[in-house]
């Protein structure tokens, strides 16, 4: 669709439940690697953009972490729905458009034809991530289970009959985090360093 001028080297595509952390474990990573090297990416960014101009909402508020986004939630997913059934990449190619950097991290793959549409663009750079946390822990993160969004496929989709290249347990210790990002880190660490060797030849 767009003309993309360099292809990322490695791309790690998150999944997780709603305040098992993804967006903390995926800002992490991008600060450890810094912004030149590694970008994050969101696929309900331009979601969420999208909503909120044609229902007149705070965008910025719809992409915090606060309250504000759970009000809209059910009825974002369900418009979001509408538009991935006609064009499953929709999001995708919006979100990844105009991304540089050799390390793409996707923050929040919700779906089986979200991930699918990452290996299938990207086989060889792809690897699927899994952020996991205890029910206990998301609840002090301010979840509470919610009829038509926790049972549905946008919490679901990537449940079942994924395989994960790594599955991360985030339930609160920093010491335990940092160790269990160690191998992905090296691996984009490597990977950056291939692209700029690259860059010289
Ligand atoms: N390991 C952690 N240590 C401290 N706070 C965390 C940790 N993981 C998540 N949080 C906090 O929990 C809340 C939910 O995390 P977030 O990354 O927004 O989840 P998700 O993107 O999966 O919904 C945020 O306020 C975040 O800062
Ligand atoms: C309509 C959504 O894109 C809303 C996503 O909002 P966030 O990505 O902010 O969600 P959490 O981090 O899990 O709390 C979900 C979808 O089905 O596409």
């Amino acid at each position: 669709m767009e003309d993309r001028i360099s292809e990322p080297e490695l791309v790690l595509v998150f999944s997780g439940k709603r305040k098992s952390g993804k967006d903390y474990v995926t800002d992490l990573i991008q600060d450890r690697l810094g912004p030149g090297l590694c970008c994050v990416l969101r696929l309900s960014g331009p979601l969420k953009q999208q909503y909120a101009q044609e229902h007149g909402l705070d965008l910025d508020q719809l992409l915090g972490p606060g309250q504000y986004k759970e009000r809209y939630r059910t009825d974002m997913i369900r418009w979001g729905e509408t538009r991935r059934h006609r064009d499953p990449g929709f999001f995708c190619r919006l979100a990844t458009r105009g991304a540089r950097q050799p390390v793409w991290v996707v923050s929040d793959a919700r779906r089986k034809s979200d991930l699918e549409w990452f290996w299938s663009e990207f086989p060889r750079q792809t690897r699927s991530v899994r952020v996991e946390s205890s029910e206990e822990t998301r609840k002090q993160r301010g979840w509470s289970f919610t009829a038509g969004v926790d049972d549905a496929e946008s919490e679901c989709g990537l449940d079942r009959d994924v395989k994960f290249d790594w599955i991360i347990r985030n339930d609160g210790d920093a010491s335990s985090l940092d160790e269990q990002l160690q191998p992905i880190l090296k691996l984009a660490q490597e990977a950056a360093t291939s692209s700029s060797s690259a860059d010289h030849h």
